[in-house]
């Protein structure tokens, strides 16, 4: 059903479609977990077969597995453990989610299985520590408290030993005069190394940070994994908080190495904050609160960094929300508004496109910026409606000017998380067509950033675009992350030179004029237009033109006058 799902293929989790009872799809995973050497040991047969005849609470396996897939049906999911024996023989237990599927007129199960035997193993060893006699308590006892007190996956202390270890600081500290620092420490994106390599390659990594965080401190001090990617470090008895400071640049460092699990080199980061007692707080829950409110700071203010707690960060968190709520409400009242900069041909001195700026008329703080909002709006998920918007506005102004008499191109910026709509190609297409534009007047802008990140994907979105016949140009080149010879490989017909270079090679800075000249020969020999951004001064505009750059905007346009006759146009958007 969905075996085209490369997703579907490489999970390390093991899913399976059922039809009826029967298996009709199973994926490599799932093949693996049940001990089956090829697909036709597994399609046909039923969960029941891969059963033992009776669960260990006695109940008939077969019989239930008939009630539990009506109940899935019935409700929509269903999710309970089950203990399985595989073809090897091997008996394991599962954690099964049955989710019911439509698909052709028939109602499936989708079945998501995750093995839990270690699981299982601890929560036996707790029981027969609770169940076992007088005689043989204590050895149980330790077993169990050590299993209840630490991480199964790290081996780290647990929430629970932290508490406690964290009561003994905390108590030491406040007898002796002395800090206590809890650093509060979350890895950056590791949803994505889950869902792109598997949860074991996420386990080793898991483990590998664990093992680094380990080495950043004293004997004294105590590393816990409160769950997923989430670590706690205390750091007992400290003079000064420079310490805590020093010791998450430590952590930093150490999370920044590459990493090396199985055949994978991966490049994790972290964010951390950091809460010191007694200054931010004096018991332990708000410590942690507020180790968690700065640790949410640094991941606000871009990861891979470490913020310390500030009384300040409840009022900033609550302005984060509620400039959340009004910027739902401007997409609904329909604040926003596209400003435009235009681009003019060097040759001629005549305006060939103009690039959309997107502004927010904010009904009490007046005209804002991008940079103003964009965050936020990433961080509240509303970057595709926005950029929805933004992209059909553009496409009826463009559609507008040349009505007018002005076919000028229309560029719009793409955001990362627009770009990673699979749906995009689609999506632009049948907005063009909405407002009668014919593609080559629309241009796409990227930067280096959203292409570099989405390599994989990255050409194949870009042919799509491109075949529509929409131009595609490449934004704040310069800014360090695409390689020259790269460029080739994108759809690409415009390079957009980053402002920092223009200003420093006109201001005498021979190596950066030096730079610039380079690029504009490297982008012509791979038939590249080039555009110098952010133009403000008649000496930029000389130097560029000299060193044959194609297309110039920025402010030394509007100033020389050649925006005249376009004003009244491109200022009519709204
Ligand atoms: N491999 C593995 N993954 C886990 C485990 N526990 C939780 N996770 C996953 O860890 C991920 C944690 O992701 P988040 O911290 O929410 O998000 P993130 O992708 O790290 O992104 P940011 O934290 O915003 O930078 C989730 O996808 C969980 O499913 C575990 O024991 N092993």
């Amino acid at each position: 059903m969905w075996p085209h799902l490369a997703v579907y293929q490489h999970t390390s989790d093991a899913l399976a479609v059922i039809d009826g009872e029967r298996f009709v799809d199973v994926n490599p995973g799932a093949l693996r977990m049940f001990g089956c050497a090829a697909p036709a040991l597994m399609l046909g047969y039923r969960l029941a077969d891969f059963s033992p005849l009776q669960q260990v609470s006695g109940v008939l396996s077969a019989p239930i597995l008939t009630a539990l897939g009506w109940r899935a049906r019935q409700s929509g999911n269903l999710r309970f453990d089950w203990r399985c024996v595989g073809r090897d023989g091997r008996e394991f237990w599962v954690d099964i989610m049955l989710t019911s599927v439509a698909h052709d007129g028939r109602q499936l199960l989708c079945a998501v299985m995750r093995e839990t035997t270690a699981r299982h193993h601890e929560q036996a060893a707790i029981y027969l520590a609770l169940m076992a006699g007088v005689a043989v308590r204590s050895r149980f006892d330790a077993r169990a408290r050590h299993l209840a007190e630490h991480d199964f996956l790290t081996g780290l202390p647990s929430r629970v030993l932290l508490r406690d270890r964290l009561r003994q600081a905390l108590a030491a500290a406040r007898r002796n005069g002395r800090l206590v620092a809890l650093l509060f420490i979350d890895l950056d994106r590791f949803k994505g190394i889950n869902d792109a390599l598997g949860h074991q390659v996420g386990d080793l990594l898991l483990r590998e940070a664990a093992a680094r965080l380990v080495r950043c401190v004293r004997s004294v001090d105590t590393v816990s994994r409160q769950g997923g990617d989430e670590f706690v470090v205390v750091l007992a008895d400290i003079g000064a908080i420079d310490q805590a400071a020093h010791v998450a640049a430590t952590i930093r460092q150490a999370m920044a190495r590459e990493f090396r699990i199985e055949s994978h080199r991966l490049h994790v980061s972290a964010s951390i904050g950091i809460a010191i007692f007694p200054a931010d707080a004096d018991d332990i829950d708000t410590l942690l609160q507020h180790a968690d409110l700065a640790m949410y700071h640094a991941k606000t203010n871009g990861r891979d960094g470490f913020e310390f707690f500030s009384p300040d960060m409840n009022r900033q968190i609550h302005q984060r929300a509620a400039l959340e709520d009004e910027l739902r409400q401007a997409l609904a009242q329909d604040q926003f508004m596209l400003a435009y900069d235009a681009q003019i041909d060097f040759a001629s001195g005549e305006p060939l496109a103009a690039e959309a700026l997107l502004r927010w008329r904010h009904p009490e703080r007046g005209l804002l910026l991008p940079e103003d909002f964009l965050d936020v709006a990433e961080g509240a998920g509303l970057m595709v409606p926005i950029g929805d918007w933004v992209l059909a506005r553009a496409c009826r102004d463009a559609a507008r000017w040349r009505d007018a008499g002005q076919p000028l191109v229309v560029a719009v910026n793409l955001s990362r998380t627009q770009f990673m709509q699979k749906n995009l190609a689609h999506k632009v297409a049948a907005t063009l067509s909405a407002a009668q534009l014919p593609p080559h007047l629309l241009e796409l802008e990227l930067t280096e950033a959203v292409l570099m990140h989405h390599d994989g994907n990255a050409r194949a979105t870009l042919a799509a675009l491109a075949a529509l016949g929409v131009r595609l140009a490449l934004d704040d080149f310069g800014t360090g992350y695409s390689r020259v010879g790269q460029l080739r490989d994108y759809a690409l017909s415009k390079l957009k030179i980053d402002l920092s270079f223009v200003s420093g090679g006109v201001d005498g800075d021979v190596a950066q004029a030096a730079v610039v000249t380079a690029i504009i020969a490297i982008a012509h020999s791979l038939g590249l237009t080039v555009l110098a951004e952010g133009v403000e001064s008649a000496a930029q505009f000389e130097f560029l033109r000299r060193q044959g750059c194609d297309q110039y905007q920025g402010r030394y346009a509007r100033a020389n006058g050649q925006f005249d006759g376009l004003d009244g146009l491109l200022d009519g958007s709204d």
